[in-house]
């Protein structure tokens, strides 16, 4: 006999003797009754009812496919979610109790969504990061996003990168230098890669002219990756959705002591950009360029978006900040709505958007390069041919323009492992989808699964196989636009995303001519976790070799 029948055998005995089986029973049949008319009312609504005709996983009554995932760890809830959407198609509909979401991997459907300018606002599901971003771009929305959005859009111009590219070369060259202990040992590349971002985000984007001492920084990472694992809990675990029974849990605890840390390191940035704050010394003043403003300005109108290099309206110099100081600046301002709370909300969004989505793509891109030691022979061979004798000198701006092969192979990297592996909207109006007969009901949360997109056979020939041809100008002219959204796409894509390429590119272009690197796993061999930000539970392990001096 199981302890529950035990139990349950155990209760009804006492209940009896105590005269209260009636009160038990009475008990019993409200549940069934309460049960009962929730599921009429979840099954009634009108979110329901509108998408029945979409395919679903098994369902039950009042958990709908809660059960599904119960108990299960995240890389199996990943296994599981990928074997449903094999099995019933590329559009699929799932509910957490009333909780309905609609999975997307049709790049015609993606686009309806991410091309409009409705369908803007972040699902419920983000409310998780409130205490965190605050109104931050991420997860803010309406007329205070669109504010945002224009004031931050700006800092991640061309020039201000350029300006970056010798502090990302210093943090490369000290990332490097610091893994040399590891040298000929198995080891997981991605603390390193962690602790490099965020200090690189400190420095460039924050200002910050000296990283914190110790390990500061990877404490820092450490806490964001545990509060992303909570974040996560409680999006998928219907109990910890309800903050009355998340407020009584151990999780509850350790969420606050991460929010500590976390807050703990951005006011400091904060305070001493601040204490440090010289607008004019640290201003980037660029001429514009009659002739690169027209270049511009021809690009096709359906990729233009805010980060590109459109500045019609320019003339003569201009002065640009980086993020910390610009929005300092519009602080002091009195004609910008501007406040503390905003400089927050921001620093922290950007802290945390800006690091753990490059460590895990710089990781994945490393082990890879392990993997596949032809494409790591290639990589090394462009850069030889860019670098020359010289082969250890800084990287510049105009040497990121020549890789080339090495773009490619960022981009192969974020196709199959996009370390945002999903995104999430509430639609603002009824949507025809273009994948099927199906109309999505507004309201209801769609959710856009970047990385089935991404491996989808009938856009990707071969899509499990990793190659950077995939990348090849004319290869990805023949592909839908919606078809590789690493960075999303659309009015409220990535702000960082040609900061984020720039930054791998320094990066990986260092450790590549420091260090050979293998990896003696398979990909079969990996376990990928999926809470926020796509990592490995087994760790990216490399090992790495010091690389003979390069003669060109
Ligand atoms: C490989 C690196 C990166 C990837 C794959 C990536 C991916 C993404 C994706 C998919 C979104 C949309 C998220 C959503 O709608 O839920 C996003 C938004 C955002 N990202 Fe990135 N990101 C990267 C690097 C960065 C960097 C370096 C920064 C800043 C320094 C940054 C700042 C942001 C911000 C502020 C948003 C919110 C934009 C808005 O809602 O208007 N990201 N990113």
């Amino acid at each position: 006999m199981s302890a529950a029948t035990e139990t349950v055998q155990e209760a009804i005995t006492q209940a009896s003797a105590s005269g209260g089986l009636g009160a038990l029973w009475t008990s019993l049949i409200g549940v069934v009754v309460i049960a009962a008319l929730y599921e009429y009312w979840r099954r009634s609504s009108r979110e329901y009812r509108m998408t029945k005709n979409i395919p679903s996983p098994p369902e039950v009554p009042v958990l709908g496919n809660a059960h599904l995932v119960f108990g299960c760890s995240n890389a199996e809830v990943v296994a599981k979610g990928n074997a449903y959407l094999e099995q019933l198609g590329e559009t699929l509909r799932a509910t957490l109790g009333h909780v309905l979401v609609i999975f997307l991997t049709n790049p015609n459907d993606i686009e309806i969504i991410l091309s409009s300018n409705n369908h803007l606002d972040k699902s419920e599901e983000y409310r998780y990061f409130k205490p965190w971003f605050g109104d931050g771009l991420l997860i803010s929305s309406g007329s205070h996003w669109r504010h945002h959005r224009k004031m931050i859009a700006p800092t991640f111009h061309q020039s201000i990168l350029k300006s970056f590219v010798p502090t990302f070369v210093q943090h490369s060259k000290n990332v490097v230098e610091r893994m040399a202990k590891e040298v000929g040992k198995e080891f997981d590349i991605h603390d390193y890669m962690s602790q490099t971002t965020v200090e690189i985000l400190l420095s460039t984007a924050m200002g910050v002219k000296k990283v914190p001492e110790g390990n500061k920084s990877f404490e820092y990472a450490k806490a964001v990756v545990d509060m992303c694992d909570i974040i996560h809990k409680r999006q998928v675990k219907v109990l910890y959705r309800l903050d009355s029974i998340y407020n009584m849990t151990k999780m509850r605890q350790k969420g606050d002591k991460m929010m500590n840390i976390i807050l703990g390191m951005t006011k400091r940035v904060v305070m001493d950009r601040k204490a440090n704050y010289n607008a004019e010394g640290n201003a980037i003043v660029e001429e514009i360029d009659e002739s690169a403003k027209k270049a511009a300005a021809k690009k096709v109108d359906g990729l233009r978006d805010d980060l590109d290099d459109i500045d019609e309206n320019d003339v003569g110099a201009k002065r640009r900040l980086a993020l910390l100081d610009a929005m300092v600046e519009m602080a002091k301002n009195p004609e910008i709505e501007w406040n503390e709370k905003d400089i927050m909300d921001e620093v922290n969004t950007i802290m945390f958007e800006g690091h753990d989505t490059t460590s895990a793509g710089s990781s994945f891109a490393l082990c890879m390069m392990g993997m596949h030691k032809d494409v790591q022979e290639k990589v090394l061979a462009e850069q030889k041919a860019i670098f020359g004798d010289n082969f250890l000198r800084d990287c510049t701006f105009n040497d990121t323009m020549e890789m080339k092969y090495l773009e490619r192979v960022i981009m192969e990297t974020l196709r199959m492992y996009p370390p945002v592996p999903l995104i999430a909207r509430r639609v603002d109006s009824d949507v025809k989808l273009a994948s099927g007969p199906y109309v999505v009901p507004k309201g209801t949360t769609v959710v856009v699964l970047q990385y089935r997109v991404h491996r989808r056979p009938d856009i990707y020939a071969n899509p499990d196989k990793f190659d950077p041809d995939n990348f090849l100008p004319e290869r990805m002219a023949k592909r839908h636009y919606y078809s590789f959204i690493p960075f999303s796409a659309g009015p409220r894509s990535c702000v960082g995303r040609k900061y984020a390429m720039l930054k791998l590119k320094v990066l990986l272009s260092t450790i590549i001519r420091n260090y050979t690197i293998h990896c003696n796993e398979t990909e079969a061999d990996w376990r990928l976790q999926a809470d926020i930000i796509l990592k490995l539970e087994n760790g990216f392990n490399v090992v790495l070799q010091k690389r003979q001096p390069v003669v060109a």
